[in-house]
C-alpha cells in the first residue's frame, strides 16, 4: 500500500462539536473573571461612561446592586474604582486616606449587599492626586518612591479596615508589597491579600480608564518614570520575582492581549496565581471593531478571553466580564 495519505489526520479532532468539546484544552468560566465596577458621587445615579460604551460609573447607593448581578452569574471578584470629585483631588492626595472616601464606602456596600463576592480595591494615589501620578511628586515632578510608599501603606489599611478582600498595589513604586505585608500583619489584616500589579507597562491603551476615573488632562508628563517600557520583557520576571519575595499573593500583567507573551512567561517560571487585565482601550477596540462592522462583537469578546487562559492566565480583570459570563452560560 502506498502512502498516498496523510499519516497523521490532525482534522478529526474537528469533526463535530462534541469532538471539539473534548478536546479543548482550555474553557472559559465565569469564576475567570474580575469585574471592574466604577463608583461616582451622588444618589441614585448611573452615569454612562463616554469612552467605554456599555460601562457605566454607579452611586455607592446603586453599586451593590451591580455586584449582586454579577455574583448571580458567577464572578467571584469585583474591582472598585473611584471617580473622586475634582475639589477632594490635591498634591498630596489626602482623600485616599479618608475611612469614609467614595472607595470605602463601595467596599461597605458590595460587602452590606453581597457578601459572598470578593471584593478588590486598588492601591495607588492617581485617582486622588490634582496632577494624575500614582504618587507624591517633587518639585521636577518626578515621582517619589519611598514617601510615596508610605502613603501607600495608609491607602491600603484603610482599604483593608473597610473591608476589601485583596489589595492590589498598581502604583508600580519599588517596595511596596513588603511594606504593605507587613502593615497588614501589625494590623491583623492576615487574610487580607495583595494581588501585585508587577508588570505594569506605560501603555497607550489606558485612555478610557482616565476618562472613567476622571484623571483625563490632570496628567503632568508621563508615567515612564515608574510603569514598564513595552520594550521589556525580562524586566517583567525581575519584577514579578520581587513581589513575590515580598509577599504578593497573587501577580498581575497589563495591559493584557498585548502582553500575553509576558503572561505566559509568568506562567511558566513562578507558581502563583497571575493575572491579566484587559485594559480600558483593549475593551474600546473590541466595541469599535464591531461597531464598525469589522468583526463580531461577541465572538471577539470570547476569543481574546480565551486567549488568556491559554496564554495561562488564572483569570482576566475585563469590563466584558458581565457579557462573558453571559455568553458562557455556565
Ligand atoms: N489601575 C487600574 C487601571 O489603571 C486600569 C487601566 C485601564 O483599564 O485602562
Ligand atoms: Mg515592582
Amino acid at each position: 500500500m502506498t502512502a498516498s495519505f496523510p499519516a497523521i489526520r490532525m482534522r478529526r479532532g474537528r469533526t463535530e462539536p462534541w469532538m471539539r468539546s473534548m478536546l479543548a484544552e482550555h474553557r472559559l468560566h465565569p469564576s475567570d473573571f474580575i469585574l471592574p465596577l466604577f463608583v461616582c458621587a451622588g444618589q441614585g445615579c448611573e452615569e454612562p461612561i463616554a469612552a467605554l460604551q456599555g460601562v457605566s460609573r454607579w452611586t455607592v447607593d446603586r453599586i451593590g446592586a451591580q455586584a449582586k448581578a454579577a455574583a448571580a452569574l458567577g464572578i467571584p471578584c469585583v474591582a472598585l474604582f473611584p471617580n473622586t470629585p475634582a475639589g477632594l483631588r490635591s498634591e498630596r492626595a489626602e482623600e485616599a486616606l479618608n475611612p469614609d472616601n467614595l472607595i470605602c464606602q463601595a467596599v461597605r456596600a458590595v460587602k452590606d449587599a453581597c457578601p459572598d463576592i470578593g471584593v478588590l480595591t486598588d492601591v495607588a494615589l492617581d485617582p486622588y492626586t490634582a496632577h494624575g501620578h500614582d504618587g507624591l511628586v517633587d518639585e521636577r515632578g518626578r515621582v517619589l518612591n519611598d514617601e510615596t510608599t508610605a502613603v501607600l501603606v495608609s491607602q491600603a489599611l484603610v482599604q483593608a479596615e473597610a473591608g476589601a478582600d485583596i489589595v492590589a498595589p498598581s502604583d508600580m513604586m519599588d517596595g511596596r508589597v513588603a511594606a504593605i505585608r507587613a502593615a497588614l500583619e501589625g494590623a491583623g489584616k492576615i487574610d487580607t491579600a495583595i494581588m501585585a500589579y508587577a508588570a505594569k507597562y506605560a501603555s497607550a491603551f489606558y485612555g478610557p480608564f482616565r476618562d472613567a476615573v476622571g484623571s483625563r488632562g490632570l496628567l503632568k508628563g508621563d508615567k515612564r518614570g515608574y510603569q514598564m517600557d513595552p520594550a521589556n520583557a525580562g524586566e517583567a520576571l525581575r519584577e514579578v520575582a520581587l513581589d513575590i519575595a515580598e509577599g504578593a499573593d497573587m501577580v498581575m500583567v497589563k495591559p493584557g492581549l498585548p502582553y500575553l507573551d509576558i503572561v505566559a512567561a509568568v506562567r511558566r517560571e513562578f507558581r502563583l496565581p497571575v493575572f491579566a487585565y484587559q485594559v480600558s482601550g483593549e475593551y474600546a477596540m473590541i466595541e469599535h471593531a464591531a461597531a464598525a462592522g469589522a468583526a463580531e462583537r461577541d465572538a471577539l469578546i470570547l476569543e481574546t478571553l480565551l486567549a488568556f487562559k491559554r496564554a495561562g492566565a488564572t483569570g482576566i480583570l475585563t469590563y466584558h466580564a458581565v457579557d462573558a459570563a453571559r455568553l458562557i452560560g455556565a
